[in-house]
Parts: C-alpha cells; sequence; structure tokens
C-alpha cells in the first residue's frame, strides 16, 4: 500500500480532532473527520481555517473536507486518531468494534492516563496506541481552529505508527515517538491539574495563570500528585523547563517572579485567550473529564492506602460548577484548598 492510499480516521471531531485531522489533510493526507452536527455544520457551511501561535494559516475548503456523522466511515481506515473526550471512549471503542477494520491502528489522543488501556481492554487483539497533544486548541470562530500554545504531539513508539510519521512530516506537525509513554501521560496529567483549576477560575489561561493564588492553588494539586507518584515509585516524564518536581515551587513564586521564570522559557507560551479544555466543557455544558484527571490520583492514592484530600475536593468543586455554580476566585479557591490539605 502506498503512503498516499492510508485513510486517516479523526473519532470525535472536536477542538483537538479537527485541528490535528485538519492540518494533516492540509498536508496532503487522506483525512476522514468523524463528529456531531454542530460541528461538522459549521465545517460544510464556512470550510476549516487552521491557525497557531506562530502565524501558521492555513484554509480547507468546505467542499474538499470528508467529513462524516455515520461511524461506519471507520471502516475505510488505516489509522484511527481517538479524541473524544475521557467518558465518552467506551462509546467509542465499541463503534471502532463494530465498524472498523481488525488491521486498523488506533490511537488516543487524550488527556488523561488511562484511556489507551482502557481502549485495549475494549478491543482485545486490536493495535492500541497511547498519545497525547501538548498543546491547547481553542475556537475563535465557526470553522476556525487555533492552536494556542506550543508543544510536539507524542505517539507510543510502534512498527504500526512508523508509516504516518512521513503524513506528519508533510503536514509540519510535529511528532515525537515515545518508549515511555506511562511517564509521558503522568508528566501530562501533572500539567492537567491546572485545567479544574482554570475552569473554576473562569478566565483565559493567561489571566488565571498570572494569579498566584491560583497558581498556588494548583501547586498544593501538583504537591500531593508528585509525593503520591513518588511513592508509587512513577516518574513522571519531563515536560516544562524546570524539573517536574519544582513545577509546584515555580507555580507558588510571588508574580514578578514567575513572570521572570515564564520569560526565560520555564512556560509554553500561551495565547491571550486560550483556556483549558475543562473550561470549554463548563462554559458548553458538558460534563468534564476531571475523573480522568484529577480523580486518576484518587485511583492512586486509594492502592497506596493514602489520601488526596486536595484533589479531592478540587473533583467536589468542579462538580458544582457543573451543577451552575459560579467561578472561584483566587483567594477563595486557595483558602479551600488550603484547609482541605489541613484535613
Ligand atoms: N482542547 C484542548 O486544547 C486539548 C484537549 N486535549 C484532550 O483531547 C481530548 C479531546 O478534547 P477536545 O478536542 O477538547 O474535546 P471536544 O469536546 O472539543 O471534542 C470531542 C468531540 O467528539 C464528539 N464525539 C464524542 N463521541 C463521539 C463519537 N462516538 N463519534 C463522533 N463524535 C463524537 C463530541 O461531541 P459531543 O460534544 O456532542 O459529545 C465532540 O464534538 C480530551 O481528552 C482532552 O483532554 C489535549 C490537549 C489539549
Ligand atoms: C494544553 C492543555 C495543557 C491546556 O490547554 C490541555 O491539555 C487542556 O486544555 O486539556
Amino acid at each position: 500500500m502506498g503512503e498516499t492510499t492510508r485513510r486517516i480516521a479523526v473519532l470525535g471531531a472536536g477542538l483537538i480532532g479537527t485541528y490535528v485531522g485538519g492540518r494533516l489533510a492540509a498536508g496532503g493526507a487522506d483525512v476522514v473527520l468523524i463528529g456531531r452536527g454542530r460541528v461538522l455544520a459549521d465545517l460544510r457551511t464556512h470550510g476549516l481555517h487552521l491557525t497557531d501561535l506562530e502565524g501558521g494559516d492555513r484554509r480547507i475548503a468546505a467542499d474538499r473536507l470528508n467529513l462524516a456523522e455515520d461511524p461506519a466511515a471507520l471502516g475505510q481506515a488505516d489509522l484511527i486518531l481517538l479524541c473524544v473526550k475521557s467518558p465518552a471512549t467506551e462509546d467509542a471503542a465499541l463503534q471502532i468494534a463494530q465498524f472498523a477494520r481488525p488491521d486498523a491502528v488506533v490511537v488516543s489522543l487524550q488527556n488523561g492516563v488511562s484511556n489507551a488501556d482502557r481502549l485495549r481492554a475494549a478491543l482485545p487483539g486490536r493495535t492500541v496506541l497511547a498519545g497525547m497533544v501538548p498543546y491547547n486548541v481553542a475556537q475563535p470562530g465557526p470553522g476556525h481552529y487555533h492552536q494556542g500554545t506550543s508543544g510536539v504531539i507524542l505517539i507510543e513508539d510502534s512498527p504500526a505508527i512508523a508509516p504516518y510519521v512521513p503524513l506528519f512530516a508533510a503536514a509540519a506537525l510535529a511528532v515525537g515517538l515515545r518508549a515511555d509513554m506511562a511517564a509521558v501521560l503522568w508528566g501530562k496529567l501533572l500539567i492537567n491539574l491546572n485545567n479544574a483549576v482554570n475552569a473554576l477560575a473562569g478566565v483565559p489561561l493567561a489571566a488565571q495563570i498570572a494569579q498566584r493564588n491560583y497558581r498556588r492553588s494548583v501547586a498544593l494539586c501538583q504537591s500531593e500528585a508528585l509525593s503520591l507518584l513518588r511513592r508509587a515509585g512513577i516518574k513522571p516524564a519531563q515536560f516544562a523547563a524546570v524539573p517536574m518536581w519544582l513545577l509546584p515551587h515555580v507555580f507558588s513564586l510571588p508574580d514578578g517572579l514567575f513572570r521572570r521564570v515564564a520569560a526565560r522559557g520555564g512556560m509554553p507560551r500561551i495565547d491571550r485567550h486560550a483556556r483549558s479544555s475543562m473550561a470549554e466543557d463548563l462554559a458548553s455544558g458538558r460534563k468534564t473529564e476531571v475523573d480522568y484527571l484529577n480523580g486518576e490520583l484518587l485511583v492512586l492514592a486509594q492502592r497506596l492506602g493514602r489520601r488526596a484530600p486536595v484533589n479531592a475536593r478540587v473533583i467536589e468543586l468542579v462538580r458544582k460548577a457543573e451543577a451552575g455554580a459560579a467561578p472561584r476566585s483566587a483567594d477563595a479557591l486557595y483558602a479551600e484548598l488550603k484547609k482541605a490539605r489541613r484535613g
């Protein structure tokens, strides 16, 4: 089979799926975006516009997009990029089991440490690889998808993914192959502990991270997580410019010092409007992924016979926000999490 005949299906064309799939399509790959009505209707009306913080600007006209609502479109795929939110993984696996060819390779591009394992359990005998998207994607307008932070997509190293690497290269979509995906996913989860704080703050990432008590709230979550990871013998992969164990200390710095560390490359570049995917979920009235991010620490704590009171409190607050509670100020959130830590 020649490279140009390999078909990629994105299952779950939302922010990440449409951006990554769209970039691959703009680079010449054969991509079908499988998604839901509203997203596809916008793409049919406006076409796809892809921008990034480096100034990249690509467009695909509506009539050149391959869009499908019917999961039967999985049947033509050689590679499936799974981009649904974590609570939707099992349902997506059922669709893959029903419609995809047995030799199709499945790559999870989701946050959280358990999606690839849950897929493997639901899809015995199939090739499932873990993946990780480090950057934020936002939707500034209908059909417009914008990469708002920097980074390189990482995918589990396997001969099964090798034939697709040139398609990523042709799309100028940086991708790295890694043998240590468990460590990569735990490292990303440490960063994703900011998601809930950003969602509870109700402001864009840049504005939230600029406030020390929001950063200190994240630091409390990360300190608890790092101590559990140490006890479990899990070494998270390096993501930030500072060692991962230093993250809570950097996040706790006073504003001026923090700004200096960030300016020296201690933080990825963040667009003014970018919000965490959990903030997007809250804004759209969807159930969040908090159980698959902060919740993993409760699972780990239970396995170790320990507690994770700070992350448990964050989950309670996100539940309240899902039910309509108003955003929390930085001072109020930090005070609540400090209280939770004291027990
Ligand atoms: N957004 C971001 O910046 C980042 C997100 N991530 C991670 O990437 C993953 C995807 O996130 P994101 O793109 O933000 O999520 P979105 O909610 O934007 O996209 C998922 C889309 O998939 C649709 N969907 C769900 N199930 C199916 C299905 N079975 N068939 C077809 N479509 C389906 C959803 O529709 P509906 O809403 O109707 O269910 C939704 O439109 C998450 O794990 C997230 O944590 C990682 C890095 C950054
Ligand atoms: C990129 C990042 C860390 C923040 O947007 C993210 O993973 C998310 O929003 O889920």
